[in-house]
């Protein structure tokens, strides 16, 4: 048993190697190298960066004035007390894949014995949950289930529930860090992920909470970006701030920051580029913004999203790795996990990464993004109140 998971581990410890190099061929990123960090470093400290210049350089600077009529069937505001039906109706696949599974395996055994814990542990494999967290969690489980001295498998089931739950909670802390006011938020990860969409919920979000929140337009990259965060901005009824296509995100956040501190914003959020051509460029360009945002903002409490997709499932991990390699990712917004049977990455993420799941990606709609918090994940995944 011991020796078949040791190859499947060094199986998926090369797959996940080759996994990397694909993410990083597909975004155009270089293989992380001392070089290329080097660089960053000199380019986030160096004195002679030439932000300053380059943003005087950028004169044209527009607002999007809101437009609320644009969006007249706006979605109801859900009652809070539907955000824990919304939550299980969004794991629902997980759920089945998950769950329901390990009902099945339960059922079938009566008895606590090893065949049991492989089943489980296939069940977890199957769902995304990741090779290495697994066997940390069957671990945890087979011992435990002696400590406890556990012998009806039917027992193992809220013990696997209190193990999944300290897998996700691991004592960090869930909440965004916005205190004190002003806040500000810097959005990362690659195109299609859900980047434009999530900082629309959450303006939504902090807006219906009596927060004044203003947003950047840092993706300037694509029109399609900036034009999406507009869309985003009048449904929600946000100003953003914006330049043209093609211009120097840092300019954008740099201008975002002083229409914040002149209007007294709580929570300035910024867009920034999805795609990039390299890791040296993702660096230097995130690391740009991050210089401007210090010292324009320093009294700004900061935060430093990554977006990822939880259909992507185990890809999801690579690139937290790649994105955490090159900028402080302070919390994980993860996306579109209803629909997805792949919603075990969270468990992956929570224990392979340092940094804390903040908020989950339920459905398309406005009111579809909410803050992360295990016990109710779980108790969701295990379809109980
Ligand atoms: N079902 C579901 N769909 C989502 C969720 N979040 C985002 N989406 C959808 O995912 C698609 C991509 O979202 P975007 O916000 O455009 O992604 P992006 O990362 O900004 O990508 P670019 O605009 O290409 O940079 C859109 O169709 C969104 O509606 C979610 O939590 N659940």
């Amino acid at each position: 048993m011991l020796k078949k998971w040791i190859s499947k581990l060094k199986k998926e410890q090369n797959e996940e190697k080759e996994d990397r190099k694909e993410i990083v061929q597909q975004e155009g990123m270089d293989e992380f190298t001392a070089e290329s960090h080097e660089g960053c470093e000199k380019v986030w400290e160096g004195e002679e960066m030439l932000c300053g210049e380059e943003i005087d350089g950028e004169k044209e600077i527009e607002e999007i004035p809101v437009e609320k009529e644009l969006w007249p069937e706006e979605e109801p505001v859900r009652e809070k007390t539907g955000f824990f039906a919304k939550l299980k109706e969004g794991l629902t696949k997980t759920r089945q894949g998950i769950t329901a599974k390990v009902d099945q395996v339960l059922k079938a055994y009566k008895k606590v014995d090893e065949e049991l814990f492989e089943e489980i542990e296939e069940i977890l494999i199957t769902a995304d949950v990741g090779v290495s967290t697994t066997m940390a969690i069957i671990d945890k489980l087979r011992s435990q289930a002696k400590e406890r001295k556990i012998s009806e498998a039917r027992d193992l089931r809220s013990l696997l529930k209190e193990i999944l739950w300290e897998t996700l909670d691991l004592n960090k802390s869930h909440a965004l860090h916005m205190d004190p006011l002003p806040a500000i938020i810097l959005v990362v990860g690659v195109n299609g992920v859900g980047k434009t969409t999530s900082i629309g919920k959450l303006a939504h979000k902090l807006k219906s909470e009596g927060k004044k929140v203003l947003l950047a337009a840092g993706d300037t990259f694509r029109a399609a970006a900036i034009d999406q965060l507009e869309i985003w901005g009048n449904r929600v009824g946000v100003d953003v701030i914006k330049h043209q296509e093609g211009s120097d995100p840092a300019a954008v956040i740099y201008d975002a920051i002083q229409a914040a501190k002149a209007r007294k914003i709580d929570v300035l959020i910024c867009d920034t580029a999805g795609r990039l051509h390299n890791k040296t460029n993702l660096m230097n360009e995130l690391g740009k913004v991050r210089k401007i945002v210090e010292r324009e903002y320093g009294e700004a409490s900061k935060e430093i999203l990554l977006v990822l997709d939880a259909t992507t499932g185990q890809n999801a991990i690579q690139q937290a790795k790649i994105f955490n390699d090159a900028v402080d990712v302070s919390g994980i917004v993860l996306t579109k996990l209803d629909g997805t049977a792949k919603g075990g990455v969270i468990l992956g993420i929570s224990s392979e990464l340092n940094i804390p799941v903040k908020l989950i990606g339920v459905g398309e709609g406005m009111n579809d993004l909410q803050e992360f918090k295990p016990k109710e994940f779980v108790n969701a995944l295990f379809g109980e109140e």
